[in-house]
């Protein structure tokens, strides 16, 4: 496996009793890279993700996190690795992942606190934390129940975020949004990418990741149909599943038929030695 990528899953096996839910699934992720896996209900995304992060064991394959090679490991050393939080998971459903009586930071100074942090620095990581995922400050002291959707799931992530880990897997993290939080929380992603922290977005809804994922793997009954850069998966779809996805976002296809007729414009201008724009 190659050393540089900080997340690499080869030819992965995933058994619950009979149902064989992912089948030879290789995908890897490199530094401050953003990887969308996307696919139906049922499809195998949450086994991938869980089976990354330690929770379902692999009946074969090979996975890698930032170097290290984590499939035959025991229980004490996925809590070793959790403990130094390389990679976090986040929940699709940020509710029933927040402590309900906990106020926010708590919440996000829990993980410091366990490591021996100091209450003082553990209190100024939160704010510099809720900072970096546009709250406001003033939601330090409210509990879970008292934050909107798109509020709740930034909370999440700035808790996820307090290890500095090197990938982040978020699981449908805009499904749940309105339109506005939706550009929000895309645009953040896009900030967390680009200051070097890797991600792998997990969603049903192509037209969710291919904004900010480099690449996207198509997942399909327990199987990655089609996998590359995400201006290809969504232009030029090849499996016959990524070209009815595509086809079922309609403002992926109708931004995709805008480009192509800018670009036959542009080659029309070109060839008559117009103004090539
Ligand atoms: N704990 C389990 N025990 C038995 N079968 C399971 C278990 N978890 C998932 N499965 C099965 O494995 C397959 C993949 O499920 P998985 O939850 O990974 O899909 P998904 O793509 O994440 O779906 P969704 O988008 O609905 O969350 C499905 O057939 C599901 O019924």
């Amino acid at each position: 496996m190659s050393p540089e990528r900080i997340l690499n899953v080869s030819n992965l096996d995933v058994h619950y009793g009979r149902t064989h839910a992912l089948r030879g699934v290789s995908l890897s992720v490199g530094p401050g890279e953003a990887v969308g896996v996307i696919g139906e209900t049922g499809s195998g995304k949450s086994t991938l993700a869980r089976a990354i992060v330690g929770l379902v064991r692999p009946s074969a394959g090979r996975i890698a996190i930032d170097g290290e090679e984590t499939t035959r490991y025991r229980a004490r050393q996925w809590r070793e690795l959790r403990r130094r939080g390389i990679v976090q998971y986040v929940f699709q459903d940020p509710l029933r992942s927040l402590d309900p009586d906990l106020t926010v930071e708590e919440s996000i100074v829990e993980p410091l606190l366990i490591r021996g942090r100091s209450r003082r620095e553990a209190a100024d990581r939160a704010r510099e934390l809720v900072a970096r995922v546009h709250l406001d400050e003033a939601l330090l002291s409210r509990l879970p129940g008292e934050l909107s959707g798109g509020q709740r799931q930034r909370v999440t992530v700035a808790r996820a975020l307090v290890t500095d880990p090197r990938v982040l897997i978020l699981d449908e993290p805009v499904s749940a949004l309105d339109a506005a939080n939706r550009v929000r929380a895309l645009r953040f992603f896009q900030e967390l990418r680009d200051a070097g922290t890797s991600l792998l977005f997990i969603s049903h809804d192509l037209g969710s990741v291919a904004g900010v994922a480099d690449r996207i793997a198509v997942l399909y009954q327990g199987e990655i149909v089609e996998d590359g850069p995400a201006r290809a998966i969504v232009n030029a779809p090849k499996h016959a599943y990524t070209r009815l996805l595509v086809g079922s976002a309609p403002t992926l296809r109708s931004a995709a038929a805008a480009r192509a007729d800018r670009e036959a414009l542009r080659e029309l201008l070109q060839t008559i030695g117009g103004p090539a724009q």
